[in-house]
C-alpha cells in the first residue's frame, strides 16, 4: 500500500511540475524530498446523538499528503466561504492534500486546504486512515522557483527551512503560521 501511495505522490508532483512548465526541476525535487507514513485510528463517538471531532481543523505543514482510509467516512474540507464539506472517499481511492510547504513553493498558486475529521453519530465502526506525508529533507530550503515569479505573480514567500517552520508553528499554533513566518 505505501509503495502505491509513494508512486501516487511522485505522479501528482510530476503533474504539478509539468503544469507549471518546470519539469526540468523535478529531479531536484526528488533529491530533496522524503516521507513519513502515519496510521491513524479514530474511536467511535461514545454517545448516540453527537458527532465527534476526530482531528481538529488544520492545514498540513508538509508539502503534500496522500491519504487512504477504510469505509468509515470523516474527512471534511473547508470551502472558501468557511463551510465544511464532507469528502466522500470511494473505496480504494486516495485523497491528495496540498500542505503549507507546497503552497509556499508554488508562490500561492496551490491552495493548502484546511481540513478536519468528524465522525458522525451512529457510526459503529472505527475509522482507520493512513497518510503518506511528503516532506522536505532536513537541510532543504523551500524557495519559489524563478519561473513562478513575474509581474502578475510577485514573490509571496521568502525562502525557509521546513524544520524551522515546523518549530515556529509548534510554538505559535496559529492558523496563519505560514503567512506570518514566511509571507512577504
Ligand atoms: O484521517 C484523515 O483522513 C485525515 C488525517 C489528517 O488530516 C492528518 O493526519 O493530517
Ligand atoms: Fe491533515
Amino acid at each position: 500500500m505505501s509503495s502505491k501511495m509513494q508512486e501516487l505522490n511522485f505522479l501528482v508532483m510530476k503533474m504539478i511540475y509539468e503544469s507549471f512548465g518546470i519539469e526540468k526541476l523535478y529531479d531536484s525535487f526528488l533529491e530533496e524530498t522524503t516521507s513519513i507514513l502515519k496510521v491513524m485510528k479514530y474511536k467511535v463517538p461514545p454517545g448516540e446523538t453527537e458527532s465527534a471531532i476526530g482531528l481538529v481543523a488544520h492545514t498540513d505543514k508538509n508539502a503534500i499528503t496522500i491519504l487512504c482510509q477504510n469505509e468509515v467516512q470523516g474527512l471534511e474540507v473547508q470551502t472558501k466561504n468557511g463551510d465544511w464539506a464532507r469528502v466522500m472517499v470511494p473505496e480504494n481511492a486516495f485523497t491528495a492534500i496540498v500542505g503549507d510547504t507546497l503552497k509556499a513553493w508554488s508562490n500561492g498558486r496551490l491552495h493548502a486546504a484546511r481540513h478536519r475529521v468528524v465522525i458522525i453519530s451512529g457510526e459503529d465502526r472505527e475509522r482507520y486512515s493512513c497518510g503518506l506525508f511528503s516532506t522536505p529533507k532536513e537541510e532543504a530550503v523551500i524557495e519559489v522557483p524563478d519561473e513562478l515569479v513575474d509581474k502578475e505573480h510577485p514573490l509571496q514567500y521568502r525562502p525557509f527551512n521546513y524544520s524551522d517552520y515546523l518549530s515556529y508553528f509548534v510554538s505559535k499554533l496559529s492558523d496563519d503560521a505560514l503567512e506570518i513566518y514566511a509571507g512577504i
